[in-house]
């Protein structure tokens, strides 16, 4: 067993080459194994592309090795026909005589059925193994598939004495952000910003601040933006709705003539419980997970609904003395560290 954890730890090693490019398909990692070594490996290229099992199999050199060889994989190997072909059939093609896999695919096309037909033609298939690792692994794509919402988590920057924004006395008459964090603590924002497939923030963030929510500290995918406008206020110049990056406004409004060529609205009743609304809006649009930026409403919303999986929250040096209080959270603190002169909390509900 402690051989297969080895190689299994190795796929999920792997797999997190794909975090931020293959959403909404999991981020998998596979290893292929002779002997004690690896002859092969692979992980999920960007959307629409192969899956981790056809590039590690597309990487071993003797292909003649793949009859005495064992294929390791975080999640089951797919069934059905998708954007590519099963690569269950694949494996069983190259006649692999023994599959290990992480996890079993919660995904309802797969669920199981790959594991059953490898087992049909011969393969000796064992499951389970690191099993809490791959969850981990996996937790955008469980999210999605096993409670139907994203994965989400919340992040805001707050002063010494608490405060994400100061009083609007203190603020510039141009919209723009009103920076509290260090530089170093805002191209980890945009790292994490390439992670998730989107980012949300509230209306009023974007009046105050008209931020681009883009990458431009980090290299990635922009993650499509999501921003709440119940009465179509934004003004049509704002970043948020340039070509940018795709942009989806949650709106109670649907005059179309308030509405912009090349972004997509979606109607909520802002009247009612938004937080549940907003999952069930991001998961029709097969959004697995979301980075929700503030500001103190919208981020409260989600934690009074307890639909949060993660919070970082960023202290700087700076105090305001008053202005606007940062949303009240409890939970689990995971990790605390610096980021030169800003601390970083890491909780968990
Ligand atoms: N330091 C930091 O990390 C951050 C600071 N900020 C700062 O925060 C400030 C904005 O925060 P805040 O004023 O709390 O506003 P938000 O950005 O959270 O936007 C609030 C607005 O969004 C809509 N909304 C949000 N939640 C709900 C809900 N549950 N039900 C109905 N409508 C909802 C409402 O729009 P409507 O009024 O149209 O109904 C509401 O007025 C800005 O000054 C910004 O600079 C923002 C982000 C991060
Ligand atoms: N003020 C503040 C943050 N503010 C967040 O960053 C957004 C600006 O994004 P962009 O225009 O893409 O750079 C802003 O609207 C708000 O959501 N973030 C932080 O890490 N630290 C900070 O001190
Ligand atoms: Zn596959």
């Amino acid at each position: 067993m402690k051989i297969h954890e080895k190689y299994i730890r190795r796929c999920i090693e792997l797999g997190e080459n794909g975090l931020g490019s293959t959403a909404p398909n999991p981020m998998v990692g596979c290893v292929i194994v002779h002997q004690d070594s690896i002859i092969g490996e692979g992980f999920t290229s960007p959307f629409g592309g192969p899956h981790a099992e056809v590039n590690a199999i597309e990487s071993v050199e003797d292909k003649s090795l793949l009859e005495k060889a064992t294929l390791y994989v975080t999640l089951e190997p797919c069934f059905h026909f998708g954007k590519t072909p099963p690569c269950a059939d694949l494996i069983i093609a190259y006649q692999i005589p023994e599959v290990v896999i992480g996890l079993l695919d919660p995904h309802e096309k797969v669920g199981g059925k790959g594991i059953e037909k490898l087992k049909k033609s011969g393969c000796e298939v064992t499951i389970g193994v690191l099993e809490e690792e791959c969850r981990a692994h996996h937790k955008r794509f469980l999210s999605f598939h096993e409670r139907q919402r994203p994965y989400i988590i919340l992040k805001w920057a707050e002063t010494q004495d608490g405060f994400i924004a100061p009083e609007k006395s203190a603020r510039s008459n141009t919209p723009e952000p009103y920076w509290i964090t260090n530089s170093y603590s805002r191209q980890r924002v945009h790292q994490w910003r390439s992670e998730e497939q989107a980012i949300l923030v509230g209306t009023q963030t974007v009046l105050e601040d008209n931020p681009s929510l883009t990458l431009r500290d980090w290299v990635g995918k922009h993650p499509i933006r999501i921003v709440l406008d119940r009465d179509l206020r934004i003004p049509k110049d704002f970043k948020v709705l340039d070509q940018e990056s795709k942009s989806i406004v949650i709106t109670q409004n649907s005059d179309a003539n308030k509405m912009i060529k090349g972004v997509h609205y979606e109607i909520a009743d802002f009247n009612r419980e938004l937080a549940t609304q907003i999952c069930e809006i991001l998961y029709r649009n097969s959004i697995n997970s979301v980075i929700v930026e503030g500001g103190t409403q919208t981020l409260q919303t989600f934690i009074d609904a307890k639909l949060w999986d993660e919070a970082r929250i960023f202290r700087g040096e700076i105090t305001f003395g008053n202005g606007l209080v940062a949303p009240k959270i409890s939970g689990k603190v995971k990790t605390s560290t610096k980021i030169q002169s800003d601390s970083l909390t890491l909780l968990t509900p």
